[in-house]
């Protein structure tokens, strides 16, 4: 590994020294795309790769356990700070939990994921070489550019093609498109999806279909990073053809999204201002600024079941126990505790749930009702 890079945070010494976003012209650090949509959306999946190697730096140091994620970083792999090695774990294991929490609840009824813009991320491996009988569809979405190389990683490295094979039940049940982009099985499928057709296509007679999702068991969806990158329009839209369209009423759904918050005080607009120099534009971020239009934006997307959102130095103070807190804290040496807490206090998991009339309908307030709350801004 090599010197460490902070991209995807503000950069700490830009932070102390200057008053962000001047002289950008750019009005909040909120860079407007002016480049072509095109260019646009390759600097979009671009930020997988940075996704993975801050999963490959938090594995390397003992954060987090995944014989996986070495498979999505060929060659050698940038170091990360210790705070975002932090982050990267805090992320993970919260997110972890709540899907845990998910698939134990009824746990012999069948359920199913969608990830979308799902990358290179490693979940569905874990779960099933944990336990290779789990009743679990899972589906990923994300751009053809990403699912192909998705797949060209599964199909030359054979722990993660193991990994697949053993949670179905006849290896002959997989089939890759012959353009590799695409991956359908009875249990893990990649769909190459630009998630706004999935919106243009839920307004017109045929939507767009993705083989082998069910609109009638239990479905987690989630967001890690990812609708953040569409527009506010788009992102409400790609919601509401999830919850009308694809997995129709009365079928128990729910949404946790991890994503940036809080852009507005002198940090969060470092953070927009750096990433924008990147011409990385987190669309969706004025809008959901807060904890609280985080559970807003999930209550009128239709998840009214309950809901919640944490930051994530909250997750890490209140969801991790302290002998593992103590485990993370000898990984590696963290000095830098104040930038901690800020660079946490920016980036929130939401999670929101609609329960269904089936006798497993009250899958999501099982799973999550007692899930520690953040109560502030
Ligand atoms: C920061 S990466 C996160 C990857 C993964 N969710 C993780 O947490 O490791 C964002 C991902 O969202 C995908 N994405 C963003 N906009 C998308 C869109 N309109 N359609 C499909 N995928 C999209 C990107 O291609 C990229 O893989």
């Amino acid at each position: 590994m090599s010197t460490p890079r902070g991209s995807d945070i503000p950069n700490l010494n830009t932070f102390r020294s200057s008053h962000p976003g001047r002289g950008r012209g750019r009005k909040g650090g909120f860079a407007a795309s002016e480049q072509g949509t095109e260019a646009q959306d390759q600097v979009v999946q671009r930020t997988d790769q940075d996704a993975s190697v801050s999963r490959m730096n938090a594995v390397a140091l003992g954060y987090l356990d995944d014989q996986f994620a070495k498979f999505f970083t060929p060659g050698p792999v940038p170091k990360k700070y210790p705070i975002i090695n932090r982050g990267t774990y805090v992320r993970t294991t919260a997110i972890d939990m709540l899907v845990r929490r998910f698939l134990m609840t009824h746990c012999s009824q069948k359920k199913q994921i969608i990830s979308l813009g799902a990358g290179s991320d490693t979940r569905y491996f874990r779960l099933v070489a944990e336990n290779p009988s789990l009743p679990l569809v899972y589906h990923e979405l994300d751009f053809a550019a990403n699912t192909a190389s998705k797949i060209s990683t599964l199909k030359r490295n054979p722990p993660l093609l193991k990994a697949l094979q053993g949670h179905v039940k006849d290896a002959d049940d997989i089939a890759f498109s012959s353009d590799g982009t695409r991956l359908a099985s009875p249990t893990y499928n990649i769909h190459p999806v630009d998630l706004r057709a999935l919106v243009q296509s839920s307004q017109t007679p045929q939507p767009l279909s993705l083989p082998n999702l069910s609109p009638d068991i239990p479905t987690l969806v989630l967001s890690e990073c990812c609708l953040i990158y569409l527009s506010p329009s788009a992102a409400d839209s790609v919601l509401s053809a999830l919850t009308r369209s694809l997995v129709p009423s009365p079928t128990p759904l729910s949404l946790i999204l991890y994503e940036p918050i809080r852009p507005f005080d002198a940090f969060g607009k470092v953070m927009v201002a750096n990433l924008a120099s990147r011409g990385i534009h987190m669309q969706t971020l004025e809008k959901y600024a807060s904890l609280s239009a985080q559970t807003t934006r999930l209550q009128t997307a239709g998840f009214a079941g309950g809901q919640g959102a944490v930051d994530v130095d909250f997750a890490f103070e209140q969801w991790i126990d302290a002998k593992e807190r103590e485990r993370i804290s000898r990984c590696e040496m963290l000095d830098e505790l104040e930038e901690w807490r800020l660079l946490a206090r920016h980036y929130c998991v939401a999670w929101g749930w609609r329960n269904g009339k089936q006798e497993y309908g009250d899958v999501f307030s099982r799973a999550w009702d007692d899930v520690k709350d953040q109560n502030e801004d």
